[in-house]
């Protein structure tokens, strides 16, 4: 057996506050036929994607040279620090090779390809996990943020959490998570799952990934999960809470345009149409040599049309480049073969002198050329049989400023979510597809155009940069938010304006009323209270204040239009249209909410500028007006003497505020029954404080979570205060009245 070689001594130790571990690093280490070496860029659009982002960030990038028996400091490459990790031979071949690409590609790709199990290969993929989060944890500041990519590694999180707790660990799996039926066959299945819970925030592509992925946590582990997170146990009786969300990755969708605008790379494009003999139609394909990717149904399709003289080969041309990727992998080699045999084929049968049927390119090209056979092709044919997002998708519509070119997109892509405008098509209908290109081919130009400036909108709207703004600011909470209502915030709140019944529900300190220093003085601000009083007013439009304050407290400083509906206590009261509901208290626990307020009340005689607000089934110990560690002292004191007594009380920290309750409810309690209680089809929640992080948790899909300021928080978009809160209302207002004005002329 190969000895594991040693990392070597030179990483620099916590020096980074900012560290992306994945399996490749961007560049590939190469030693060409005379032995000279370069560094090239690695293939994937995973690289393509963190590129950017690492850049900007001024982090280390820890990963694999993608050389086997090879050593290499860690050094700095276009304005990144890079970090290898080695992997000798045999690794290579069980940890990569082995259980990455034939054990888990395959299984979370649907087993288009049949997974191989070997226990020698897990026990590699354990050990190289190992070095990686060893790796990590070396380049790591205190309380650095590291984010690890993709299901090459995922026991690193777990890994790391142990051996550096202060760590804030991301995890993006850029790949499919398959449903339970096909998942459960991992035979290391509840190791997976407990490597990636070490996460805080694990992002998939696809909600339906997320979904997956909490479903094997609760088959597994029985873990609670509620909307996108999942209540992990400590040990100590406490849990943590992680995100388990979808953030669709992108594309520099404005430097993909740069590049295509330039001069040179059209007259690029222009060539490499005169060199395919001018044809009224180019359709391209673009790949890596995978099995996923549904070249040969794309290839059997086009032979077909071809076959059945509903395409002419004078006319039309497919250029397939098949970027080389896997090729120890023995499905891969195969895969290679038949590919060539069908192109060889086809080229026989269908291909005239002048005309080739189809231009096979097996190499991979640098961006340049790419943006120039995109800009060359008329229909860009994506037809993956799963692919987790595919990048080629996105760079495809990016690079045409001109609104031409047709985009026929498998919807097996997690693409496909976004890319609605694109010719979507199930690739294993083979005579769907078929219909598909020649659909493609004589499209209008008008219908080419329109449909190409909606998909150019959503490509601009989320590229990478937001991408991994929005992972990072769920991560870490502490991104600067910008001033006004972000361009994807506009877009989610332009698709709520359609929605048959909407529930806007809002908390109000802090998010509706600016924080002041006596509760009693907050008032929602004139442009909220407006904004509030006209939703109000529109059809199928309900508006339900959700606060953790007692009802009795938030009714003296709100005066909220009728109709609107109020949760208080945290959802233990709450008005709905028949009136006040109250939760009654059984005898036990009207006696334990008389021990409690006894004990809080004497606990902080001695501290003046502490208060406690009575609820119905709780009390709440405020610590606004004390110095802050001072606060902190007091809660602390006043929880361990709470609890050491009366170990069933609920306890909720918010900003400045202890709360004990002897009736378990929250905001997510509350949200989940004012939904039901409207029939909302779907809701938009705004909430600024750690206690709304419940309500968020229980939104899905089609919902909308906006988090008003800083702080860490699960939501997917953030405003900066009660100014854009009611910005956002206005905005609402305006999109939604002018909907419901456009739906009741129809009704
Ligand atoms: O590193 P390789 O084994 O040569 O493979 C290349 C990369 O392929 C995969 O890409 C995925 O990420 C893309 C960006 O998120 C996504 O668009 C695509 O659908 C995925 O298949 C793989 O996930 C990477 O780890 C590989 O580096
Ligand atoms: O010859 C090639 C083929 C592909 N790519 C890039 O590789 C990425 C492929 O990403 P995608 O998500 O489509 O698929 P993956 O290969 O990651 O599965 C895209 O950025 C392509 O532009 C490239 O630079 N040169």
């Amino acid at each position: 057996m190969t000895q594991s070689p040693e990392p070597p001594d030179l990483y620099p130790d916590a020096a980074y506050d900012m560290v992306v571990v994945s399996n490749r690093l961007p560049v590939d280490y190469d030693e060409g036929p005379a032995g000279e070496t370069r560094w090239k860029s690695s293939p994937g659009g995973l690289v393509t994607a963190l590129e950017p982002v690492m850049r900007q960030a001024d982090g280390a990038w820890v990963g694999w040279a993608g050389v086997a028996d090879r050593e290499f400091d860690p050094f700095e490459h276009d304005g990144i620090s890079i970090v290898p990790v080695p992997l000798s031979a045999e690794e290579l071949e069980d940890y990569y090779e082995g259980f990455s690409n034939d054990t888990l590609w395959p299984l979370y790709h649907d087993v288009i390809a049949p997974p191989s199990f070997h226990r020698e290969w897990w026990d590699a993929y354990v050990r190289v996990n190992r070095r990686f989060a060893e790796a990590a944890a070396r380049a790591a500041a205190e309380g650095a943020v590291v984010w690890v990519q993709d299901y090459q590694l995922q026991l690193v999180p777990r890994m790391l959490r142990e051996s550096r707790p202060d760590l804030v660990i991301g995890f993006f799996n850029h790949i499919p998570f398959p449903a339970y039926g096909i998942y459960s066959q991992l035979p290391w299945r509840r190791q997976v799952v407990d490597g990636l819970l070490g996460a805080d925030v694990i992002g998939f592509q696809r909600a339906t990934d997320a979904s997956n992925f909490a479903r094997a946590v609760r088959r597994l582990y029985g873990y609670t999960t509620r909307g996108t997170t999942i209540e992990v146990p400590t040990g100590d009786g406490e849990s943590r809470r992680v995100v388990a969300r979808h953030f669709p990755i992108s594309i520099d969708s404005a430097g993909f345009e740069e590049l295509a605008r330039r001069p040179e790379i059209q007259a690029r494009a222009r060539e490499i149409r005169e060199s395919l003999g001018n044809p009224k139609t180019v359709m391209l394909g673009v790949d890596r040599l995978d099995y996923t990717k549904g070249i040969r149904h794309r290839m059997k399709a086009f032979g077909e049309l071809l076959r059945d003289g509903r395409l002419k080969v004078e006319d039309a041309i497919l250029v397939q480049v098949a970027s080389p990727s896997r090729e120890r992998v023995e499905t891969y080699r195969q895969l290679r073969d038949e590919i060539e045999l069908t192109v060889g084929r086809l080229n026989g049968d269908q291909a005239t002198l002048g005309h080739q049927a189809i231009a096979y390119l097996h190499h991979g090209y640098p961006r340049e050329e790419m943006v120039a056979l995109y800009l060359a092709a008329d229909v860009m044919l994506v037809t993956a049989l799963r692919d987790g997002m595919n990048l080629v998708a996105k760079e495809y519509v990016a690079c045409r400023f001109d609104n031409d070119g047709v985009l026929v997109l498998s919807e097996f892509t997690g693409a496909s979510d976004e890319l609605r405008q694109a010719v979507l098509v199930n690739p294993h209908d083979i005579e769907g597809l078929k219909d598909a290109i020649v659909e493609a081919i004589e499209m209008p130009h008008r219908e080419r155009a329109r449909r190409m400036r909606a998909l150019r909108r959503r490509v601009r709207t989320n590229d990478v940069a937001n991408w991994s703004a929005s992972f990072l600011e769920t991560l870490t909470g502490t991104g600067k938010i910008a001033a006004g209502i972000s361009e994807p915030l506009q877009v989610a709140i332009a698709a709520l304006a359609d929605v048959d019944r909407l529930l806007v529900a809002l908390d109000f300190d802090g998010t509706l009323a600016p924080i002041v220093e006596r509760p009693e003085d907050a008032r929602a601000t004139d442009r909220a209270s407006r904004a509030i009083a006209q939703l109000a007013e529109l059809d199928e439009t309900r508006v339900a204040i959700v606060s953790g304050r007692a009802l009795d407290s938030l009714l003296e400083v709100v005066h909220p239009p009728a109709g609107t509906l109020l949760s208080g206590s945290h959802g233990v009261e709450l008005q709905l249209d028949a009136g006040v509901v109250t939760v009654d208290l059984r005898d036990a626990e009207l006696a334990r909410l008389r021990r409690l307020t006894e004990l809080v009340e004497g606990a902080i005689a001695a501290s003046p500028a502490a208060w406690i607000e009575r609820k119905p089934a709780g009390v709440a110990l405020h610590t606004r007006r004390m110095p802050a560690n001072d606060g902190i002292a007091l809660q602390q004191e006043v929880r361990e003497l709470v609890t050491s007594e009366l170990p069933d009380v609920t306890t909720r920290t918010g900003k400045a505020v202890l709360e004990f309750a002897v009736r378990a409810s929250d905001k997510g309690d509350s949200l989940a029954r004012l939904r039901q209680h409207v029939g909302a089809d779907a809701v938009l929640y705004l909430g600024d404080d750690v206690t709304d992080e419940d309500a968020f948790a229980v939104l899905g899909d089609g919902d909308l979570g906006v988090k008003v300021g800083q702080g860490k928080s699960i939501a997917a978009h953030r405003v900066r205060g009660p100014e854009e809160v009611s910005e956002l209302l206005e905005l609402l207002v305006q999109v939604r009245s002018s909907a419901r004005r456009g739906a009741s002329r129809w009704t």
